[in-house]
């Protein structure tokens, strides 16, 4: 059994609990969109991302306020942020999501294990502008419906890939944006060659690269700019970081 698999056998039983008539819906803000966020950009874009626990880690920061964690990711220039919902594996909240929206005026990624539509209802009523589809989890099916409906909704899709398999399962779809994560989901190992390999796999030059997970120096971040990423996802880092601003003005390397 690899973590994914626990992690989607607790998704199942919870997506069985969540009634669509039930949730209640924010009012709506109009924000850009993450696509535009990046033309727009001449730096790395970074996603900020808001995680309290993980898998590989375990606690990072358990009583992190969201509110104040995303005004200063948007202070200091994050092109978004992400909120990480699950509760059993990462102790994040649908809530969390929330006061997010209601603090920020950048798009927000709904970053959970998304397996049926009406997760992707419930990220949209609590604000998502982006959700995260897994290759990993779904078959091709379930990938397809999942990032039309999404689609539908006027939701942006960050598909994420692991391997060159799922990379091309991705690239089926012409997605505009593909998420390529650098930490294997069996060892928790990271490697940023993952990034270097499956970005030389996406011929077109429209296509947003977001490199995923392990960044941890300037360093890394100029290998995921070469590599063609125009986006980083961080987490770890940024939470645990002494001087947030000097990290985050460490991660901004110029694109151009
Ligand atoms: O972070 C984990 O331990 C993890 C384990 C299993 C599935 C997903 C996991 N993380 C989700 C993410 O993709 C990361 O939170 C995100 O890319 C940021 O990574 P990092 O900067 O390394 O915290």
């Amino acid at each position: 059994m690899t973590i994914l698999n626990d992690i989607l056998t607790e998704k199942k039983m919870e997506v069985s609990k969540l009634k669509k008539d039930s949730f209640i819906k924010g009012p709506e803000k109009k924000v850009p969109t993450f696509k535009e966020r990046v033309q727009q950009s001449s730096h790395m874009n970074i996603i900020a991302e808001i995680k309290r626990a993980s898998p590989s880690k375990g606690e990072i920061d358990l009583g992190v306020d969201p509110i104040v964690r995303a005004k200063q990711y948007e202070q200091l220039g994050a092109a978004a942020i992400s909120v990480l919902t699950d509760e059993p594996f990462f102790k994040g909240s649908m809530d969390d999501l929330r006061l997010v929206r209601e603090a920020v005026d950048i798009p927000i990624l709904c970053k959970d294990f998304i397996i049926d539509p009406i997760q992707i209802d419930f990220a949209k009523a609590n604000g998502a502008n982006i959700i995260l589809l897994i290759v990993a989890a779904l078959s091709q099916e379930e990938l397809v419906e999942l990032y039309q409906y999404a689609k539908e909704l006027n939701l942006e899709v960050l598909i994420e890939v692991h391997n060159e398999e799922e990379m091309k399962r991705a690239l089926g779809l012409n997605p505009e944006i593909i998420g390529i994560n650098n930490r294997n989901l069996k060892s928790f190992d990271v490697s940023l060659a993952t990034t270097e390999k499956l970005a030389a796999m996406i011929s077109n030059a429209d296509t947003i690269i977001v490199s995923e997970s392990g960044m941890k120096t300037k360093a890394n971040v100029e290998l995921a700019r070469d590599a063609g990423a125009k986006a980083i996802l961080v987490g770890e880092t940024f939470m645990l970081a002494e001087d947030l601003a000097k990290k985050f003005q460490e991660f901004q390397v110029d694109l151009t």
